[in-house]
């Protein structure tokens, strides 16, 4: 059995490349990054090595890597897959799907079987939003076909992998909790389930209660983190008020879900308890400059902040710590990260209303926007 993972980043070979291999897939990995691509085809292993007090070692084998840049070499092995996953980053989804696309060309001339497409990233509906790139790159006829034997169910994946500071440049040091959540309900009927994978009819409660819980307040841990000169979460949350306001911040989307979904209102309390357990591991060294990357992406309407700020809106549910975040998430300043230089190139030419207004999408004219930039000026005052 093959498996085609795009992204030998840090969740690829720490979460999704180590759960497949386990399950007895080869798995083959597609990555742009050349070095990373030529020392994976070298070894064809690697060593996971969990945050524990253990230090706990596993060894991934049997793996093998593609230049993600080599289209035809990107559509063969996706055309010899039995299954495919990825986690590039959901904004760089649309850059794989010409090659999926190749690669499932390839399938249906040759009369291949039926293929799982898995997105395993942080986003509601990342295979649904993989599919519709991919379908961009073909012809109604080959997506009539292609819709018979090639399904995209949506994941949510959970394990905190930071960035590696590891002599061998393979190993990868994960924390030792994860959770991969597959949406069985868009499944193929019959298909044989891997170990690892935690089947389920309906996502949306799953992926939205990981998003909602440690996505956001992990990103408050950042930005809030940030702001007060931290460049760790492990620093962050040892400081009393940082970690204080990052509960509450889960507390707040807490109430979001239990009164959406009925979850158990004790039960999701302890769940907020171990996520805030996982984010002082003590064997891990977590940048806040990793975890609030992309914070334009962060403050979009579907993201961790302002869809549970939103949906508590519309449910008379207070959203105090949400738009918080989002004010932190504005005064967030990383040179090398292109979206928060561009957020604050926007702050300085059209002030933070109309940065409020174009990426989160809330209006002027709802009340949440007056409390976000009111809130965003007050932490700017303090800081001069
Ligand atoms: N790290 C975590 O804790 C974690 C946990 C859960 C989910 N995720 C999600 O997983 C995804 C990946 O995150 P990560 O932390 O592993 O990032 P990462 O930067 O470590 O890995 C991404 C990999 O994708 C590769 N890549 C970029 N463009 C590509 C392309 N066109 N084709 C093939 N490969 C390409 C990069 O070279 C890199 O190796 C993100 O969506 C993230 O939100 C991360
Ligand atoms: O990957 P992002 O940028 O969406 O979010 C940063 C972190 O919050 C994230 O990578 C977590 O570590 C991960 O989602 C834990 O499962």
């Amino acid at each position: 059995m093959k498996a085609v993972h795009f992204g030998a980043g840090n969740i690829g070979r720490g979460f999704i490349g180590l759960i497949l291999s386990q399950a007895g897939y080869e798995v083959v990995f597609s990555d742009v990054n050349v070095a990373l691509v030529e020392h994976l085809r070298q070894k064809k292993a690697y060593t996971v090595r969990l945050a524990n007090e253990a230090q706990d070692i596993l060894h991934v084998d049997n793996v093998t890597a593609i230049n993600g840049n080599n289209l035809d070499e990107v559509a063969e092995a996706v055309a010899q897959a039995d299954l495919v996953t990825t986690a590039v980053g959901v904004n760089i989804l649309r850059h794989i799907a010409a090659g999926i696309a190749k690669g499932l060309e390839l399938r249906m001339a040759r009369g291949a079987g039926p293929l799982h497409i898995i997105a395993c990233e942080n986003a509601i509906g990342g295979s649904t939003q993989l599919k519709a790139h991919v379908y961009g790159h073909l012809s109604l006829e080959q997506q009539e076909h292609a819709s018979r034997s090639i399904a995209f169910p949506d994941a949510a994946v959970d394990r905190i992998v930071p960035l590696q500071q590891n002599d061998d440049p393979l190993e990868v040091r994960v924390e030792p909790f994860y959770e991969w959540v597959v949406d069985e309900s868009q499944m193929i009927p019959g298909t044989p389930r891997i170990a690892g994978i935690h089947y389920v009819d309906i996502l949306e409660p799953y992926i939205e209660r990981k998003l909602f819980t440690v996505n956001a307040g992990h990103c408050v841990a950042a930005y809030l983190g940030s702001y007060y000169g931290f460049a760790t979460i492990q620093d962050a949350m040892a400081n009393g008020p940082v970690a204080a306001l990052v509960r509450q911040t889960m507390e707040e989307t807490g109430a979001v879900l239990v009164k959406r979904y009925g979850f158990d209102a004790e039960e999701h309390a302890a769940y907020i308890r171990q996520i805030l357990d996982r984010f002082v591991n003590p064997y891990l060294t977590d940048d806040v400059k990793r975890v609030g990357r992309s914070p334009i992406r962060k403050l979009s309407a579907n993201d961790r902040l302002v869809r549970p700020a939103m949906q508590a809106f519309e449910l008379g549910l207070p959203v105090k710590y949400l738009t918080l975040g989002m004010a932190a998430a504005l005064l967030f300043v990383a040179a090398d990260d292109p979206e928060a230089v561009q957020l604050q190139a926007d702050l300085q030419a059209i002030g933070a209303s109309g940065t409020v207004t174009k990426y989160t999408a809330i209006g002027e004219e709802h009340p949440l926007h007056a409390a976000i930039v009111d809130q965003y000026e007050q932490l700017k005052k303090a800081k001069t």
